[in-house]
């Protein structure tokens, strides 16, 4: 996937309403692509090489005696997935079972279908990890489970483990886009029983879950092993992802110190999920 540097801008409005929602669209037909509303303002994304030092001229709202707008701005480097997204056109079909589309695709005829934007999100099934995460909650009952979604990206899991009839759910990440992108997806595919969190595993003390899920990496995974065994319920399944096939014995092996058992494998390109059950 590439990864696309952005300059990001922090803006900071007085008051909120209908400020915001003006800066927005000036900011859109500027050229900004994405947009975050935040407690006090907006943030907006603009693709480094879109950028112009006269692009802040035209943004009439700036200039406003009626409103108080101040910002600051840094660089950051992201993978725009819906632009990904729109390069590749088609939908992701796991197993001819489960669907991950944009709202602009045709709706497949799968048995589940999840509609995503993914924006800045990591989550649409174009990654290896996604897609055998995908396939673990196809082929696992998740009926009347309660689940956890560690590292929820677009939220693409946790929609598919309540389409699987789990309940209650939580979705969790630590980045704010994540997030709210979890937010909007939750709410597109009209999902009722999915919490969504920002945070990590600091906020797992004291849930208790069925399943946990958790696609993030080798390292994250294995500081907060702990964490999530002491929140999985006896004879729960703990299925884990975001690393390689040589990374296997290190991860069975902090598993394994916690009681878990590795019981089975999936492999993508050298890229595996795997299952533990406790
Ligand atoms: C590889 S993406 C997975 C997204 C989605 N669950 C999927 O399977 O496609 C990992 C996600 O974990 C989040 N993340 C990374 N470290 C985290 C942490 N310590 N606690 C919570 N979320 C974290 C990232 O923001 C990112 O959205």
């Amino acid at each position: 996937m590439s990864n696309t540097i952005y300059l990001g801008y922090y803006f900071k409005v007085k008051p909120l309403q209908p400020a915001v929602e003006i800066l927005i669209a000036e900011l859109g037909y500027a050229g900004f692509e994405s947009f975050v509303e935040t407690e006090e303002g907006v943030t907006a994304y603009i693709q480094k090489e879109e950028w112009n030092e006269t692009i802040l001229e035209d943004i009439q709202i700036l200039n406003s005696d009626e409103f108080e707008i101040t910002f600051t701005s840094e660089e950051i480097e992201q993978t725009n997935w819906n632009s990904e997204w729109e390069k590749n056109f088609n939908p992701i079909v796991v197993d001819n079972t489960c669907s991950v589309r944009a709202p602009f695709h045709e709706k497949p005829k799968t048995d589940f279908d999840i509609v995503i934007e993914p924006k800045m999100s990591f989550g649409t099934g174009h990654h290896e990890t996604t897609h055998m995460m995908i396939q673990h909650i196809l082929k696992n009952d998740f009926t009347s489970k309660s689940v956890l979604d560690m590292g929820c990206g677009t939220g693409v899991l946790a929609i598919l483990a309540e389409k699987k009839g789990a309940k209650p759910i939580d979705a969790i990440d630590y980045d704010n886009w994540c997030y709210l992108n979890s937010l909007e997806n939750v709410e597109r595919n009209n999902a009722k029983h999915i919490t969504v969190l920002e945070g990590d595993a600091n906020l797992l003390p004291g849930r208790q879950y069925d399943i946990v899920i958790a696609n993030i990496n080798r390292n994250i995974l294995l500081n907060d092993l702990k964490t999530y065994t002491d929140t999985l319920n006896e004879n729960g399944s703990l299925f884990l992802s975001g690393f390689y096939n040589e990374d296997i014995p290190i991860i069975e092996a902090e598993c394994n110190k916690y009681g878990l058992k590795h019981v089975e494998t999936l492999e993508r390109n050298n890229w595996v999920a795997l299952k533990f059950e406790k």
